[in-house]
């Protein structure tokens, strides 16, 4: 059995900052479970495109505010406590800091390997290791 405290992984390697999301990455591909599950905090105020062409994300919101967009249909929904979205169909989209930080838990299939950041369409690498 796995047992891991997000502490563990903060101001390691598996958390990875960028100007607009703080990932800390506590189950990764290595672990084998078939899927990486994170913590990931959204900076208030901040915009970032994201297309998961290579993988599927199920986003719970557990505090904070922000907005998602999907850009095929131009909807926006709220997201705040208790909020879950999944990109079932690998949408593109814009995510949205709103006044607090937001902090989700993520859920990717297939895992991430632990330093995936997004690339100039959004997208992260289909097999890192
Ligand atoms: C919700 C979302 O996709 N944020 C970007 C970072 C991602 N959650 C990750 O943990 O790599």
């Amino acid at each position: 059995m796995i047992v891991r405290h997000v502490n563990d992984v903060i101001g390691t390697e598996n958390e990875v900052r960028t100007d607009t999301w703080i990932s800390r990455r506590v189950l990764l591909k290595k672990d084998g479970m078939g899927f990486s599950f994170h913590e990931t905090i959204i900076l208030p105020g901040t915009e970032t495109h994201i297309h998961y062409k290579n993988h599927l994300e199920a986003v719970w919101c557990v505090e904070g505010d922000g907005e998602i967009e999907t850009i095929a249909d131009g909807k926006k929904y709220a997201l705040g406590p208790g909020v879950v979205y999944a990109l079932n169909e690998h949408d593109e989209h814009y995510l949205r800091g709103g006044k607090m930080p937001l902090r989700v838990i993520c859920v990717f299939n297939p895992p991430v390997s632990g330093q995936e950041v997004h690339d100039a369409d959004g997208v992260y690498p289909a097999d890192l290791d």
